[in-house]
């Protein structure tokens, strides 16, 4: 049996930071100050916990903020709008429009909308077509692009490596099944279809957990000595953080996995610190 080692994603972040700062004080000195805008609908859970560490994230590496902070029961037209807004505004670099968004917004009438160049986390159809292509003149959505970061990180080569992805979300699964196909990972992706689940997974030199439902990855699902990178963010039965995988029953079973806090997700807000200096450099001609 493998004592599973955690591997958290401050080193990861830390090491990517230390780079930023620097590209902001270059960009600074020529008076140019590189600005997110995040758009939330609402307050869930995972959004909040997104912006407190985008914008801690942000505010430590010098990159200026603003949350525009919409109702629930917004219409389609009035968010259209708003996007529109910040679109315009030449202060803006970056926009992170946090999703799913509510059922009254439709958001394959909305990706349309947002600014391809101020698109940081790849909503856009031209950002995901980029994607799909491996070109990497655009923008990877954040949290995928942290998976490969960490496993990067920690010496995890993937070429020729089973992967496989559990969910199929366009915010998580499909994108992160992309990037690890442009690592030459062999990539499978399963969802809420998939038959005997566990069998599948059972397979992967490396499972990424994207599905959002608290601790559904259990013993059975995982290879002895596979890498597991847990993904998802939800609220555990006593109100705190927890990933969609067991931690404390697969741990001793795996060789290396990423906690939740403090894995994936602190990852994700250095690379959307990262995309934000992209976006405004790009606009800058910098
Ligand atoms: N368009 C879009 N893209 C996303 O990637 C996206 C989204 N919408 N909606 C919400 C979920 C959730 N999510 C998180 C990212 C980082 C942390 C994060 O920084 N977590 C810290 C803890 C933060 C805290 O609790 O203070 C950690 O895990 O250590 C959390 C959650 C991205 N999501």
């Amino acid at each position: 049996m493998a004592m599973g080692q955690i591997i958290k994603g401050k080193p990861v972040a830390d090491k990517i930071k230390e780079e930023l700062i620097k590209e902001v004080e270059e960009l600074k000195a020529r008076g140019i100050n590189p600005k997110l805008t995040i758009v939330r609908v609402g307050a869930r859970g995972d959004d909040l916990a997104y912006e407190r560490g985008a914008l801690k994230r942000c505010d430590s590496i010098g990159i200026l903020t603003e949350v525009k902070e919409l109702p629930e029961d917004i219409t389609q037209e009035e968010y259209i709008s708003e996007i529109k807004k910040i679109n315009e505004d030449p202060a803006t670099h970056g926009i992170l429009c946090f999703r799913p968004l509510p059922k009254q917004l439709d958001e394959e009438v909305i990706k349309y909308v947002i600014a391809p160049e101020k698109d940081i986390d790849c909503f856009s159809p031209v950002n995901a077509a980029k994607v799909m292509e491996g070109d990497k003149s655009g923008f990877s959505p954040c949290t995928p692009t942290a998976v490969v970061e960490i496993l990067k990180h920690y010496g995890v080569d993937l070429t020729g490596k089973k992967v496989v992805v559990l969910g199929r979300s366009m915010v998580v699964g499909k994108p992160a099944a992309m990037l690890l196909l442009n690592e030459n990972a062999t990539v499978t992706i399963c969802h809420s279809k998939t038959k005997d689940l566990d069998l599948v997974t059972r397979e992967a030199d490396v499972l990424v957990a994207a599905v959002g439902r608290a601790k559904m990855v259990k013993e059975n699902f995982i290879k002895d000595g596979a890498v597991v990178i847990d993904v998802g963010i939800n609220v555990d039965e006593n109100g705190n953080l927890c990933g969609d995988v067991d931690t404390d029953v697969v741990k001793d079973k795996v060789s290396m996995i990423t906690p939740v806090p403090g894995g994936v997700g602190s990852v994700t807000t250095s690379i959307l610190a990262k995309h934000v200096i992209k976006a405004c450099k790009m606009q800058n001609n910098a």
